[in-house]
């Protein structure tokens, strides 16, 4: 099995668990570290990508750019990348990216939305910077419309698209079905990102390299959005086990995990009942923070919120169904 590219996105998928408070000097430890161990690409921006810090998304603490500025300053030989959704991003930060010396930009969809990615491909091209396709919620479609719309992104110039599970709702079969479907659709890169709502995180990734995924993503300690991603020190340690030497120093990841990342965490992310209910519902796990306040606020169990939403088959960038939901469930309540 050929090495694949690992991308650390601690510093954005991370952003979701931490409501988006990274700081300038905390990112630049991090890069620092990663850059180290010679990860080859780092991810920074907002959770939810670039211009991401709304009242939808979840305000910042502290301006992305400073954050962004801090990992270009300490990449060394490492790529910088950012996430970029349409419709939260606008094609300014596309270039104000490139201007602060990002080196890739990941356009992240609905996996049925490739078509309004067209535009952003074309700029961050332009602009000089790598591409990659992001087909968010891959679980909500069978292999062969995923395949559709990855040959979309391909044809706008991405180089690579990835299989998205953000609801952590897939398991082996179904992520080797896609990863496959993919690799024999596209002349280019297959990446696999993983959540672990099922605890498959890891397997799942396993599963995606055995079908000929050439990225895949993870996360320091797993922090990531909801219950988290594949843990990147984890993955090197597996991958080392299966003989695939990808030139990363598991040593300095597992301490910078175990020494700067660990004491960030908000809430600790084990599998607990919201979010296993989650992945099996197939909900997007930067939905959880939103849902348990959301919650709390209508006195409501989140599960019964989660499995509405789940119902209704919510996507990223619908996060005012949530209070809609709630809402309606209190109502159910308050005339029973
Ligand atoms: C914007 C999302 O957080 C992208 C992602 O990491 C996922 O869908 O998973
Ligand atoms: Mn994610």
């Amino acid at each position: 099995m050929k090495t694949p590219i690992v991308t650390d996105t601690t510093l954005r998928d991370g952003s979701h668990a931490v409501s988006h408070s990274f700081t300038p000097e905390f990112v630049g430890q991090i890069v620092n570290r990663l850059a180290e161990a010679k990860v080859p690409v780092i991810e920074v921006s907002h959770g939810s990508g670039l211009g991401g810090s709304t009242i939808q998304q979840g305000f910042s603490t502290h301006d992305e750019w400073l954050l962004i500025e801090q990992a270009v300053a300490n990449k060394k030989d490492s790529k910088v990348a950012s996430l970029f959704v349409p419709g939260i991003g606008t094609r300014p930060e596309i270039l104000k990216a490139a201007e602060y010396g990002v080196d890739i930009l990941r356009v992240a969809v609905h996996c049925t939305e490739a078509d309004v990615s067209q535009q952003y491909f074309e700029q961050a091209k332009k602009s000089g910077l790598g591409t990659v396709g992001f087909l968010m919620m891959s679980h909500t479609q069978p292999p062969e419309a995923l395949a559709k719309q990855a040959k979309l992104m391909e044809s706008y110039g991405a180089d690579c698209v990835y299989v998205v599970d953000s609801a952590g709702a897939l398991v082996p079969e179904s992520v080797r079905e896609r990863v496959s479907a993919l690799k024999d659709a596209l002349s280019i890169n297959v990446g696999f990102h993983a959540h672990n709502n099922l605890g498959l995180a890891i397997g799942n990734t396993v599963a995606a390299l055995e079908a000929g995924a050439d990225q895949i993503d993870g996360t320091l300690r797993g922090l990531g959005a909801g219950v988290g991603n594949a843990p990147t020190e984890v993955l090197v340690a597996v991958l080392n086990k299966m003989k695939i030497d990808t030139g990363i120093n598991l040593t300095i990841l597992m301490d910078t995990a175990e020494e700067l990342v660990a004491p960030v965490f908000q809430y600790p992310n084990v599998i607990d009942r919201d979010n296993l209910a989650s992945g099996y519902a197939g909900v997007y796990n930067s939905f959880l923070l939103h849902v348990r306040e959301a919650a709390a606020h209508f006195n409501i169990n989140p599960v019964a919120i989660i499995e509405e939403l789940g119902r209704r088959g919510a996507v990223a960038g619908q996060e005012d169904w949530i209070l809609d939901v709630a809402l309606e469930l209190q109502q159910k309540e308050l005339v029973k």
